[in-house]
């Protein structure tokens, strides 16, 4: 089973408190998503996986904005699970395929995804969702590639979420509305739960 048939929705997580993390991520968990990506936008990112993957077990906690081979390298060492990046590039796609944990490689076109499959590689983020061209462009790709499976995320929202879910080419949509930043500020898991929840309810098909 892949990753990506975890969970309907991934939470992409911006944390600017370590102290929020292991609260944080106990409460996506209770919440029915167990996948968790913590994006690697702020000091406390990498301490965070760390607390994440040593105090919630059944938590299984990635990498998001994975950009450099040194970024691949320090998440991995952290604790990470899996690791995400918003593009490709040749020098980050090879440091991904040596680095021994699942990944999501970012693409925005029909020639990116292409070129990943020619790599064997079919399970891909579609980003930035929205901006790109949201359902009708993943619905348009799916024609052509129905072998690769996508994460949409970038601009997705709860009211947005079940149409993507509902493309064949959509395993889950990744997106921030999970964990909002005055939540996490107020120490307001149960928002953060109840959230969860709600995504979780979300089918994919
Ligand atoms: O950090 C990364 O790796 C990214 O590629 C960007 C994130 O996936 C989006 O920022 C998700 O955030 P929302 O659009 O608010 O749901």
């Amino acid at each position: 089973m892949s990753l990506l048939d975890l969970a309907p929705v991934v939470p992409v997580v911006v944390v600017d408190d370590a102290a929020t993390a292991v609260p944080m991520a106990r409460a996506l968990v209770a919440g029915g998503l167990p996948l968790i990506e913590i994006t690697l936008r702020t000091e406390a990112a990498l301490e965070a996986v760390r607390r994440i993957a040593a105090e919630v077990p059944d938590a299984v906690v990635g990498a998001g904005t994975v950009r450099t081979a040194d970024d691949v390298t320090a998440a991995v060492e952290a604790g990470s699970r899996f690791l995400v990046s918003p593009g490709t590039t040749p020098g980050l796609l090879a440091a991904m395929l040596a680095s021994g944990v699942p990944f999501l490689p970012g693409v925005a076109t029909a020639t990116e995804a292409m070129t990943l499959a020619e790599r064997g590689v079919r399970e891909l983020k579609f980003f930035p969702a929205e901006a790109a061209g949201g359902v009708g462009y993943l619905k348009s790709l799916g024609g052509p590639l129905p072998d690769v499976r996508f994460c949409p995320t970038g601009g997705i929202t709860p009211a947005t979420a079940a149409s993507y879910l509902s493309l064949p080419n959509v395993a889950c949509v990744g997106g921030s509305w999970l964990t909002p930043a005055d939540a996490l500020a107020q120490g307001d898991y149960a928002r953060v739960e109840k959230l969860a929840a709600e995504a979780a309810a979300l089918r994919s098909r």
